[in-house]
């Protein structure tokens, strides 16, 4: 069965129309990418695939239950959890107090190995504001996968990262989804590291799908590398 499932997503604000029946389907252990231009609708996915933001209409089914109007709370405690564009981290907490809070309230069975494999041993005593962005944005991801999440909806993990950087936390996202059989949907500008990362991707362009699939089909749609991808392909 699968895992988790949007159907039809569509969210108006308003006038506009920031997302239009768009599907996704997520399965464990799988980096599903989600591209495209600015404004094109990839945050408000998250919102509404996470509960922050109401859909219009269409429908959202964590296996197979019905979870459409499930508060972000709920969700998160059956599963479903994400991470935020902007850096989300307390900032005058100790990296080690506040994994350790979160990881109380969502009952983690291996933090010491979380943090060991996000490199955050060395930070561990630091307060948030004190250690390197980059870092930060690890603390980030470690939060979003505490509590062994079934899916994990990540929005832009590598902003505000130097290349290198953005390198090591895709890795770093890849390895964690496989090890912990998690289902991901990654948001994210960098569109080189979504084709190394991702196992499958769909673009989107003014709030519909423009494609979906592997991410060989995908360079390779000529539709998707004249709206989005152009010389990169
Ligand atoms: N709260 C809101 N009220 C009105 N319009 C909104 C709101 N949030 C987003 N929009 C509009 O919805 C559309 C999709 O925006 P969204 O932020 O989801 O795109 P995005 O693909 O995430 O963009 P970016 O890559 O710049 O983060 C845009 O036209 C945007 O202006």
């Amino acid at each position: 069965m699968t895992l988790f499932q949007g159907t039809g997503v569509t969210v108006r604000y308003g006038a506009v129309k920031a997302l239009t029946d768009v599907d996704i389907t997520l399965e464990p252990g799988v980096v599903h990418g989600v591209i495209g231009p600015n404004g094109a609708g990839k945050s408000t996915f998250i919102d509404a695939l996470s509960g922050r933001t109401r859909m219009t209409s269409g429908t959202v089914l964590l296996e197979g239950e019905d979870i459409t109007n499930r508060p972000v709370g709920w969700r998160r405690h059956h599963g479903v959890s994400r991470s935020f564009q902007r850096t989300s981290v307390f900032n005058s907490m100790t990296v080690r107090t506040q994994l350790e809070m979160v990881a109380w309230r969502n009952d983690e069975p291996d933090l010491d190995g979380l943090m060991a494999t996000l490199g955050l041993e060395p930070v561990l005593d630091q307060v948030c504001n004190e250690i390197a962005y980059g870092t930060q944005r690890s603390v980030d991801l470690a939060m979003a996968l505490i509590g062994s999440p079934r899916v994990v909806l990540l929005d832009e993990p590598c902003a505000g990262l130097v290349a290198d950087e953005s390198v090591r936390m895709l890795q770093h996202v890849r390895d964690l989804c496989k090890d912990r059989g998690v289902a991901a949907l990654l948001v994210e500008h960098d569109v080189d590291g979504v084709f190394r990362t991702c196992d499958r991707i769909t673009v989107l362009n003014l709030g519909t799908v423009l494609a979906s699939g592997e991410p060989a089909e995908i360079r390779a749609n000529p539709d998707v590398v004249r709206a989005y991808l152009g010389s990169a392909a």
